[in-house]
């Protein structure tokens, strides 16, 4: 096998996304001392667009610019968050997969200047956030907390936040890890309080499908843990097929002796319907966990919820 000289990375050019990088360059250079690196810089629509994601024409706002790069041979590896990919399609054709990382933390962090936590907050106050996942099981545990529209990247959000178009926010731990802005979290929620999204916490390595000294290079990050988890979380969205309205959350975990586990949810935007399913793989390998749990949340009604929700 021969190893390549020079990796070229493509990513996104916000803060986190270049946090990521240089993660995964780092780690490469841990692995292969003799692999350089470059980074090639991206901006997304995602990036760019500040209004509803929903109206940017379909899913995958973060990454089209990313897998349009590397298709076109300008960079040999993305770096995708495996939230922001869509799984609702295959890949890209011509590209795959060629590790998970080891998963950061999957929880998401209340923001608030004041130093109060979820529970404390006075009603009315504004929690900056346009997630319909978030949107959704505030409503249901918090309905008198009021959500209005943020977007942009993390340092963006606590700008406007500072400049009072909200009075909190709610954004992934992992990310403000990423960027090194943990300082400003006053609670960290538990999954039970805020299920997170499909993918929190992964980063993917992506590359061309025919590009096997690449996928040979970096295939040595991989974490077994977070393949296994991002399988059975990937397969269950795919099989609810859900729009970028659909308020779906849930996270598999290798739990005892290893076995597998997957709790999901799908809420109604109002947070009044829930529906819940926890499952074991057992003998199952991931992806049918996947299936089967999504299987389970059809059985409850999830079509006719998530079809009932404008898109
Ligand atoms: N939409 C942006 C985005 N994409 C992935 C993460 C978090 C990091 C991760 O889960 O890998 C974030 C920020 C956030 O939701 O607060």
């Amino acid at each position: 096998m021969s190893a390549p000289e020079l990796i070229r990375i493509v990513s996104r050019s916000s803060p986190m996304a270049l946090a990521q990088v240089e993660r995964v360059r780092a780690e490469l250079t841990a692995l292969h001392p003799g692999i350089r690196t470059e980074v090639v810089p991206v901006t997304t629509s995602g990036d760019r667009w500040m209004g509803d994601l929903s109206k940017l024409g379909g899913k995958g706002a973060f990454t089209k610019e990313v897998d349009a790069a590397l298709l076109a041979g300008e960079a040999d590896l993305a770096v995708h968050c495996v939230k922001d990919v869509p799984a609702d399609r295959p890949l890209p054709a011509g590209t795959t997969f060629a590790a998970f990382l080891k998963r950061d933390d999957i929880r998401d962090a209340l923001i608030h200047p004041g130093g109060l936590t979820l529970d404390e907050l006075p009603a009315g106050t504004r929690i900056g956030t346009s997630s319909v996942r978030r949107i959704a099981q505030l409503a249901a545990s918090h309905p008198e907390l009021e959500c209005v529209p943020m977007r942009g990247n993390a340092g963006r959000r606590m700008e406007k936040l500072a400049a009072g178009d909200a009075d909190a926010l709610l954004l992934a731990v992992s990310g403000l890890e990423r960027i090194d802005r943990m300082d400003v979290v006053t609670e960290v929620l538990s999954v039970e309080t805020m299920c997170p999204p499909i993918g929190a916490g992964i980063l993917a390595l992506q590359c061309r499908e025919d590009d096997t000294e690449t996928i040979d290079a970096v295939s040595g990050l991989g974490d077994p843990e977070a393949w296994r988890e991002a399988t059975a979380e990937r397969m269950f969205l795919h099989v609810l097929q859900g729009h970028c309205n659909s308020p779906i959350a849930g996270y598999a975990r290798c739990e005892r002796g290893g076995d597998l586990s997957l709790r999901a949810r799908v809420f109604t935007p109002d947070g009044k319907t829930v529906l819940n399913a926890h499952e074991w793989a057992g003998p199952l390998d991931p992806a049918t966990l996947g299936t089967s749990v999504a299987v389970t949340l059809l059985r409850q009604g999830a079509r006719e919820l998530i079809d009932s929700i404008a898109h």
